[in-house]
């Protein structure tokens, strides 16, 4: 059964006006579209900054609509952040749409960059702000998170909380829109909880009203209960508890899959158990683990079931000391040691992954035998930006396998050399399509004669454009969405419930997206001396 749709996308504001509150910002922001209108940019790129939920987002989104401008929307947070804004956004903010109108680069989650050190990602930016022919919106929760010179280079505009009367009134109409008799009271008490942040209200009413005739008074405390069916609820009704059925449904509630979980109960569990019980208890623990190894080695998930018993019920049931006080839990220093050298291992695994996908040989070969080599191959100044485009290296990478820094020159001049053979490769495939179609006039059948080039016009290398690269794991969740006004494809399922910020893209979607780009590159054929004009 499909996921019942998130009410924060069904009712997500589709123009400027519908955004609540923030009156001043909307304004703002309009003048500054205004602006670009008019050709005379006041900045080329804005900052929407503050807090989660404020409608910095739905603002951006809708002033694309309110325009009609075409827009490409992208996370900046990704660790491959640095390419795809010189691959994606840069061009797309350099291009002309076939329309003459702007076509708004929308970077989300703009400050975490600064969180994953991704100081490439930050100079890409700074970069397209700079350059960018076409207006630019970048999002952000802490704007003293961003970059000085990328503030300086932007127009900052703050979004504040949003009242608690604004929001008690948009949760009216959903009610209203979605047939449920609510109390006004009730409402208002949702939206105080709410803490200014819009989508926190409209999840919380969805919470306790969806699929009621009338929101009562009940439903609400049920809802509270549930969404406070936090980890640490959990680790308290296995330690603390004596009835395994309900330690096992404790942790149904709770977002994290028994992966996650197990580090909970591991980290915790000496803090909670001491002597036989703590020898047993790990002994179970041992044993859900046997189950995880399973699942992840044969892909069954149905054996999820055992490693969530054995380490909930059977935890639990490994006490026979009946302990009391508080027993302060952390979360799994695993992660924290994890956490730590996460993005250096995520560097190197994407650069396996594309060795060993351009070699045919498996990624856990490529790490072992072949990243050394490849490190040697880079040493070689001639040959290495051909090397770097044809295995499509970012910064990172590249810095990673020669074992020097990504800031150095040495790697900056083979990253950018390598952008360069990968842009006169794209013109070349794109004269050559050009000179394969037998309609090249654009004026007539444009439409038709765009499709049959992005579709089939192009020899598709995937190894060597990301944006048409097979959607694997770390392609899949770097592709940029482009939106054109008259393909509707900015609809409220383009995001994924629960997650906060902008939707990871399933494979379909991502494929789909790619097709968007090629065609919206293609619908900038006229200007295409800017497009590849780095
Ligand atoms: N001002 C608002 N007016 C109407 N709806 C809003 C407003 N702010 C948020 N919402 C609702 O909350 C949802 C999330 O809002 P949005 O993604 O725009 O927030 P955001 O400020 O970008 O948050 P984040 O910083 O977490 O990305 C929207 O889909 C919409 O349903």
């Amino acid at each position: 059964m499909p996921a019942p749709l998130k009410w924060t996308e069904k009712y997500r504001p589709a123009t400027l006006k519908q955004v609540l509150g923030n009156g001043k910002a909307i304004d703002d922001l309009r003048e500054w579209a205004l602006s670009w209108e008019r050709s005379e940019p006041i900045t080329g790129a804005v900052i929407l900054y503050g807090p989660a939920g404020t409608g910095k987002t739905s603002a951006a989104l809708a002033l694309a609509h309110d325009f009609d401008w075409d827009y490409i929307e992208m996370n900046a947070s990704d660790a491959r952040t640095a390419g795809m804004i010189e691959k994606i956004a840069v061009p797309a903010s350099r291009s002309q749409t076939f329309s003459g109108k702007p076509r708004l680069v929308i970077l989300d989650e703009a400050d975490n960059l600064h969180g994953t050190a991704d100081r490439g990602g930050a100079a890409a930016m700074l970069r397209l702000v700079r350059n960018t022919l076409q207006p630019v919106i970048l999002i952000a929760n802490e704007y003293y998170e961003i970059d000085k010179s990328l503030r300086d280079a932007t127009r900052g505009i703050q979004f504040r909380s949003v009242r608690s009367t604004t929001i008690a009134q948009a949760l009216r109409a959903i009610c209203q829109a979605e047939g449920i008799d609510c109390n006004p009271d009730l409402l208002v008490t949702i939206a105080e909880r709410a803490g200014g942040d819009m989508r926190s209200g409209i999840n919380d009413l969805q919470a306790a009203a969806e699929g009621q005739e009338t929101l009562r008074e009940e439903d609400l405390a049920t809802a509270q209960r549930d969404v406070k069916s936090s980890i640490f609820r959990v680790l308290e009704v296995i330690y603390k508890g004596n009835n395994a059925k309900e330690a096992l449904e404790a942790s149904y509630n709770l977002d994290e899959s028994p992966e996650d979980l197990i580090n909970w109960v591991d980290e915790n569990l000496p803090l909670a158990y001491s002597g036989q019980d703590l020898l047993r208890g790990f002994e179970t623990l041992a044993r859900s683990d046997i189950f995880l190894g399973r699942v992840r080695r044969r892909q069954n998930y149905g054996l999820w079931r055992y490693a969530s018993y054995l380490m909930t019920g059977g935890v639990q049931a490994a006490k026979k000391e009946r302990r009391h006080g508080y027993v302060a839990f952390r979360p799994p220093s695993l992660w924290r040691r994890m956490g730590q050298t996460r993005k250096v291992r995520s560097i190197r695994d994407s650069a396996a992954r594309k060795i060993g996908r351009h070699c045919h040989v498996s990624l856990a070969f490529a790490r072992s035998e072949l990243m050394d080599f490849v490190g040697m191959l880079l040493k070689d100044k001639k040959g290495a930006p051909q090397l770097a485009a044809r295995l499509d290296l970012t910064a990172e990478e590249i810095a990673l396998l020669m074992g020097s820094s990504p800031g150095t020159k040495k790697v900056q001049n083979i990253f950018e050399e390598a952008m360069r053979i990968q842009s006169r490769e794209q013109i070349e495939e794109i004269e050559l399509a050009w000179r394969k179609s037998s309609q090249p006039t654009l004026n007539k059948r444009s439409d038709g004669l765009l499709q049959t080039l992005s579709v089939e016009g192009l020899p598709d290398d995937e190894t060597r454009h990301p944006a048409r690269a097979p959607a694997g794991q770390d392609s899949q969740s770097a592709a940029p969405s482009v939106h054109r006004p008259e393909t509707g494809l900015n609809g409220p399922e383009a995001k994924e419930p629960g997650r906060r910020g902008r939707p990871r893209k399933t494979e379909g979607e991502a494929n789909e997206g790619k097709k968007d780009i090629k065609e919206s590159t293609f619908k900038s054929g006229k200007r295409q001396k800017s497009l590849f004009d780095f």
